[in-house]
Parts: C-alpha cells; structure tokens; sequence
C-alpha cells in the first residue's frame, strides 16, 4: 500500500476541477509511465459543479477497475484472471492498462481499511449500501488515499463513472462520501481509526489491510519457519506491493529477447527469467506463442529444484516424471521442457477438466512427445501406476496465503476453516504421490502458503506413518538451481520463500526421497 499519496495545496487556477486538468486535448487521461496521473494542477481544490453537471462518462481504465470490483463481487471472480480481459476489451494502451491495474489491485487489497474509512463517512451500515455504490466508493477512497491522484480528478471521476454505470442517483451520495474521506491523509484515518487501539495483531491489521486472523496465521509461520517474528510488518508490507510480473523463457525453447527489448529487465535469481513491468503482456508474440511464459521466481525455483535433485543416476534419459496438481499448467510447463531437453517424458495430472485443458495449452509449446495430460483425481495415480515415476511433483490445493499480492482480493475470501478443510487433501495427495515414485526417486511437496497447517505439519504427519522414506535438505536444493546459491530458504530440512525476502510468492518445498 503506498502511503504516501498526500496531495498538495490547492494553488490552481483551474476551478472548474472537472476532470480537464489532467486530461490530454482529446479528454484522455495524462499518465506517466507508472500509469498514474500526472499532478498537473489544483489537488485539492474540488468542482463547484453539482455532480449532474459534472463528468457523465466512464474514464476507460476506472471502468476497467469498477468491472474488476464488481466481477470479483458478484461473480466471485479473480481479479487477475479478469483485468486482463478487462483491459483488452476496452483497448487500454500501456499506461492506462497500469493504472487500471493500480487502481483495481490497490482497492481490492485495501478494502477492509478502506472500508474502516468509509464506515465513518457513511450515515448507515455499508452492508446497506447497494453493492455497485460500495464498490465505486472503494475505487474512489484508493485513489483520494494511496494513488497520486489530484483530489478532484478522484472525485469527479469517481462520480461521473458511477453517473456513467450505476445511475445518476447515488452520485451525490458518492460525492458527498468522498469529499468526507477527503478530510483527512491516509496516515491521519489510520491514526484516528486506532486512537484507542492497543492490541498489535489489530493495529496490524487495520494498518496493513489484512484479517487479523491471517497476521496472526502470518507471524506464526515465520517463527515455524525459522524467521524473526518482527518480520511481520514487512512480510504484510510485501502483500500491499504491487506485484512484479516474472517471465521465464521455456529452457530450450524459447528466449528472451523479445521481453528484455520490451523493457523488462533479466531476473537475479533464477537462470531464464526477467522481471517485467507489467501491462498487458499479450502484446509479445512470445507470450502468445507460449515460449516465453508468467510465471512467479519461487515457482520457477521449486519446478527446477525437483527437475535438478541427484538421484545417483548418470542420466536422465528416460526418466519419468509427475505433476500430480499440473492446473493451471504454470510449473507443469517449465518440467516438460526441462523433461525434453534431459530425454524425459512428463505426466501432468489434473481433475478440472477446464484447467486440464490449460495445462495442455501451458504445454503446447514443449514438443508433445515429452508430455502427456491426465484428468483424474491425484489421489487414484499412486494405486494406479504405482513405483512409476522417478520425479514427482505435488503442488497440493492450499489456502494461497502465500500469494496474497497477486490475488488481491483472496485475504478477505480465506477463513481459517479453509485451511482445516484443506488438510486431509493434502496429506492424501502426498501419500499418493509417495506411492507413485520409485524407490530411489524424489517427491516435491509444494504449496504456496507458509502456515504451517499446509506445510510442516503435513509432512512430518506423513512421514510419521511411513519408513520407507528421508527427507533430503531442500534449501540446498534451492540454491543449487539459484543463480546466487545463496538464498537463505532452508531451515531444517525444508524450505521457504518469502515475498519481504526474496520478492517471490511464500513457497514452500520439502523433498522427499523414497529410499531405493
Ligand atoms: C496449487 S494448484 C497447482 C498449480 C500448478 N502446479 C501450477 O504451477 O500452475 C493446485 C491444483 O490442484 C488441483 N487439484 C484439486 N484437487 C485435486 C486432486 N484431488 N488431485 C489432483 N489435483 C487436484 C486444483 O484443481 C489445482 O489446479
């Protein structure tokens, strides 16, 4: 969350503040290369037009973030999933592409301090408010608290947006919501919120828009994995970031030069990956062509460290390997290329038929002799091909508390209760994995959480009940496939990531060998 989007003084002479001052001669917004608007004139000077005389239209990239907030709403969408066609539909060029994203993002991960704002500048409930309202609301207290946008351009925007898509009647109650919101900076509404607020977990919370249930699930992990407690502000700080948008180039398949001569900038930390800044990436015929793919740094370490582990063989030639969660097809993709150029083949398993078929297209790029797709449940493949596979990955369904900062609006869908639900399938998961390995062979428990509930506990509960297995030092493994070989996730014998120390989602990944 960016803190610091203080306006200043009102020092214009543009009075009318109706949306012209920071627009471009045709009307369109002037952005910088972040995507946001420029600072150009009056900030906090407001519009002494009545709203209905005011901006009627959309501004395209509010409207891509309004129907971001009301899909994720309404539909129980993923904003990350929609913004891109979202973007697409309305033809925003890159800059407004940024903002949009900006915008959504930012609103979606702040919404319970947003909400806390809008609480006291409301005369009723907000679960009263109709839905669309609340949402427009939220988009108009992102920008007035955390994005540098002058305070009229917030304002009137927000308000000709709700004209535009909800109706004429609450844009003055829109108007009048935000001009109170207005009132005070971002830090003075979290002063005021927490006057008389002593308890951390609370304060936390509230500053760093998150449940108070995930800080605590949050700052339980990091001391279960080794780190200091005191960690938690960054490590909450991270989850407010925008996201870095990771790139890897398929090994022996694709390259990537098209991404670094668009701007993105090559990766510290694993071999064939570059950090892009973002935008709709589906401009570069590598991305569309699927050599070139998104794919977060940790992903890329944990799918390597299982492709890279000794198994005392000379070769890999004719390995056999398993994704046994390929979907979306993310790490099953960077396995079937590394699978191809080593001469072995990968079975990616999934049982949503919809995502099985994006695990085949993750995969269409890799030559199809070295992959093949199964749609089945993971937990029948251990009975079904048992001691089969010399590599098996399993990166089991789990809470995601570890890549808050790309789903933005997943910490205010997650309850504890995910996490107790998700258990069983997990353990079961990995047993079916274990059996479906050779003796000799490597099993990747992954998952991108750190709570302990999906990680340790899940191996050490599974490990319990078998002899027939060790676990091999899996922060060794990580830096053995990192570029800097030095990235300090090991703490016992497993590992994990973390978006405040190695800007990457909180993977987590415990190797398992079954002895030969
Ligand atoms: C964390 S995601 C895997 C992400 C994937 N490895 C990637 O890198 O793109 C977990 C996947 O497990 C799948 N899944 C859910 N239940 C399963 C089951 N019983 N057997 C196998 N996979 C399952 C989900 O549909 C989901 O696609």
């Amino acid at each position: 969350m960016n803190e610091s989007g203080r306006r200043g003084p009102n020092n214009s002479g543009n009075r009318d503040g109706g949306g012209h001052g920071n627009r471009g001669p045709r009307g369109e917004s002037i952005r910088n290369a972040q995507g946001r608007e420029r600072n150009r004139g009056p900030q906090r000077g407001f519009s002494t037009n009545a709203p209905s005389q005011r901006t009627r239209r959309a501004d395209p990239a509010r409207l891509v973030a309004f129907e971001v907030l009301r899909a994720v709403a309404s539909e129980d969408a993923y904003a990350n999933l929609v913004l891109p066609s979202r973007i697409r539909h309305h033809h925003l060029d890159k800059r407004d592409a940024g903002f949009a994203t900006e915008l959504s993002y930012g609103a979606l991960r702040g919404q319970g301090m947003y909400d806390a704002v809008l609480a006291e500048c409301v005369d009723r409930p907000l679960a009263q408010l109709d839905p669309a309202v609340l949402d427009a609301l939220r988009l108009g207290a992102h920008q007035l608290l955390a994005m540098r946008v002058p305070a009229h351009a917030a304002l009137d925007q927000t308000v000709g947006l709700a004209r535009a898509v909800i109706g004429a009647g609450p844009s003055s109650l829109i108007n009048a919501v935000l001009r109170k919101v207005t009132a005070k900076t971002l830090p003075e509404w979290l002063d005021h919120l927490l006057e008389n607020e002593t308890d951390e977990t609370r304060i936390a919370s509230v500053r760093h828009a998150h449940p108070e249930w995930i800080v605590r699930a949050l700052r339980q992990s990091l001391v279960m994995h080794g780190r200091p407690a005191s960690e938690i502000t960054e490590l909450l700080e991270a989850d407010n970031a925008a996201p870095v948008v990771n790139l890897v180039a398929l090994p022996g398949i694709g390259n990537l030069d098209e991404a670094l001569e668009s701007g993105a900038t090559p990766g510290e930390l694993v071999i064939d990956s570059a950090l892009s800044s973002g935008g709709d990436l589906g401009r570069m015929s590598s991305i569309r062509e699927g050599t070139t793919r998104v794919q977060d740094v940790g992903s890329q370490l944990v799918a390597r460290a299982v492709a890279g582990v000794d198994l005392g063989q000379s070769a890999k030639d004719g390995e056999k390997w398993l994704d046994l969660c390929a979907g979306p097809g993310g790490k099953a993709a960077l396995l079937a290329a590394l699978a191809h150029q080593e001469g072995a083949t990968l079975l990616a398993n999934e049982p949503a038929e919809h995502r099985a078929k994006l695990v085949s297209q993750a995969l269409s790029a890799v030559p199809a002799d070295a992959w093949t797709v199964r749609v089945g449940d993971g937990r029948d493949v251990g009975k079904e091909q048992p001691e089969t596979f010399d590599r098996v990955l399993v990166d089991v369904p789990c809470s995601g508390l570890g890549a808050l900062r790309r789903r933005p609006e997943s910490r205010w869908r997650r309850t504890p209760k995910d996490l107790a639900d998700l258990g069983p399938l997990q353990r079961e998961l990995l047993n079916s994995a274990i059996d479906a390995v050779k003796p000799g062979g490597v099993v990747a428990y992954v998952t991108c959480s750190p709570h302990p509930a999906e990680t340790t506990a899940v191996v050490s509960d599974v490990l319990r009940k078998r002899d027939d297995l060790e676990q091999i030092d899996s922060g060794a493994a990580l830096d053995a496939v990192s570029l800097s070989g030095n990235l300090g996730a090991g703490h016992g014998l497993t590992a994990q990531l973390w978006p405040h120390v190695h800007q990457t989602d909180a993977m987590f990944l415990a190797l398992i060998r079954k002895k030969p």
